[in-house]
């Protein structure tokens, strides 16, 4: 599929906002759908709609076969071995807090570290002070340079045999910055420590391959990589996840119950009770078929091209001061424009078509290590293009007359 051919697969991006085409720069917050996706969610609900894995009725075997499709599609996607490896869960989000609550009560102590950095998400932040509150456990942050990137010798300083979990972002949110976390993990796993790295925005903008990383969890969400809301995974290593406890109890995570006693069921059953998101499933299914049709090193590639040119725009505007200038980046660009507060731009902005955010984006301690309130963020996706590019610098030029 060519990329000028792309844009016309997405029905919302022919729609005008405040009277002209919509510019959508906020696949960062969540991507748009393509109508291959649309249309899977359709088709389930016309053709296949019936609850998963208990009925032996042809539907519900239909409707098994394309849920438990979908999990294979997202194993040959992140390259795990095995599909007990692969857990639906609602988001990013949920997959982090399923790691703290049940891998993390059932391994760490009082006294034991868990190391993240400076320019994590809110949802790999607050799980681990909920479980510091818990069980007395230590969060080690890693710092972020001027550049908005982690020193690989400040990493290493902060590793010790108290290290038991280092949880880190593989690429920024509100920086853009792509951690180097195959060499991160290679030094966790040197002083003893498991590795969870929080994929929710890598996954849109690169190949990720849980094996070569040698990572033990990784997270992320199908809603910024053209698939549904409320559907995610975590990827788990399956010995890790074998001897971990459930996270929550019900239906389909079992194989017998009593008043006495349960036997859990299987992987990846075990940590999915009750009756799942099967259309979101069958969804981010269609959404990974997408994505390799296009080819993920030729989305990386065009992303690249395009995050390259609208920085060098960006950088021409007087007063305007990108945050997160790391050397290796993908598609998010934040900044900042002096004298003028990120909301206010964004409010006109949107009278141009433009969709940008003006927000803390979940990432309050980046804020605070740029001593800015907020960011205006553009954020790439495989339907953006020069044009779009174009009308965001030109937009941003018009509300700096109107407002400095
Ligand atoms: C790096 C990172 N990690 C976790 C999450 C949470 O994803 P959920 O699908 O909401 O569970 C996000 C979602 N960031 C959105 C909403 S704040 C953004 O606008 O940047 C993320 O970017």
């Amino acid at each position: 599929m060519k990329f000028s051919d792309i844009r016309d697969a997405f029905p919302i991006l022919k729609l005008q906002e405040n009277g002209q085409p919509l510019v959508y720069l906020d696949s960062g917050a969540t991507s748009q759908k393509p109508l291959k996706v649309i249309e899977a969610i359709d088709h389930y609900y016309r053709a296949e709609n019936a609850n998963v894995h208990r009925g032996v009725y042809g539907l519900s075997e239909r409707a098994t076969e394309s849920y438990e499709g979908a999990r294979e599609k997202v194993r040959h996607f992140l390259n795990a071995s095995s599909t007990k490896e692969i857990v639906f869960v609602r988001g990013t989000t949920e997959a982090i807090n399923l790691v703290a609550q049940t891998w993390g009560r059932e391994n760490l102590t009082a006294g034991d570290e868990v190391l993240i950095t400076e320019m994590e998400h809110h949802s790999n932040i607050v799980p681990w002070q909920l479980l510091r509150d818990q069980l007395g456990i230590k969060l080690v942050v890693v710092p972020i340079n001027d550049q908005g990137e982690i020193s690989l010798s400040d990493y290493e300083s902060l590793l010790s045999e108290k290290t038991k979990l280092v949880s880190v972002v593989h690429m920024s949110n509100a920086l853009g910055s792509i951690n180097p976390v195959k060499e991160m993990t290679t030094l966790a796993h040197k002083v003893g420590a498991k590795v969870l790295l929080d994929g929710a925005q890598a996954v849109p903008h690169m190949a990720v391959d849980v094996q070569s990383l040698d990572c033990d969890f990784y997270a992320f969400s199908a809603h910024k990589m053209y698939g549904p809301t409320g559907i995610g995974v975590l990827y788990g290593k399956e010995a890790l996840l074998e001897a971990m406890p459930p996270y929550q109890g019900g239906g389909d995570m079992i194989y017998s119950v009593t008043f006495d006693k349960t036997e859990y069921n299987e992987l990846p059953y075990k940590f999915e009770a009750g009756t799942p998101h099967i259309a979101g499933g069958i969804g981010l299914g269609a959404a990974i078929d997408f994505m390799l049709d296009i080819g993920l090193e030729n989305i990386a590639q065009y992303e690249n091209q395009l995050l390259t040119e609208a920085t060098e725009k960006l950088q021409q505007i007087e007063g305007l001061k990108i945050i997160g200038q790391a050397a290796n980046k993908g598609g998010v660009i934040s900044f900042v424009i002096e004298g003028v507060h990120p909301h206010d731009m964004a409010t006109l902005m949107d009278q141009d078509g433009i969709a940008v955010r003006a927000s803390h984006h979940c990432a309050m301690p980046v804020m605070q290590r740029f001593n800015v309130p907020a960011t205006i963020r553009a954020s790439l996706g495989v339907y953006n293009n020069s044009e779009d590019i174009d009308r965001l610098i030109a937009s941003i030029k018009e509300a700096i007359d109107m407002l400095v």
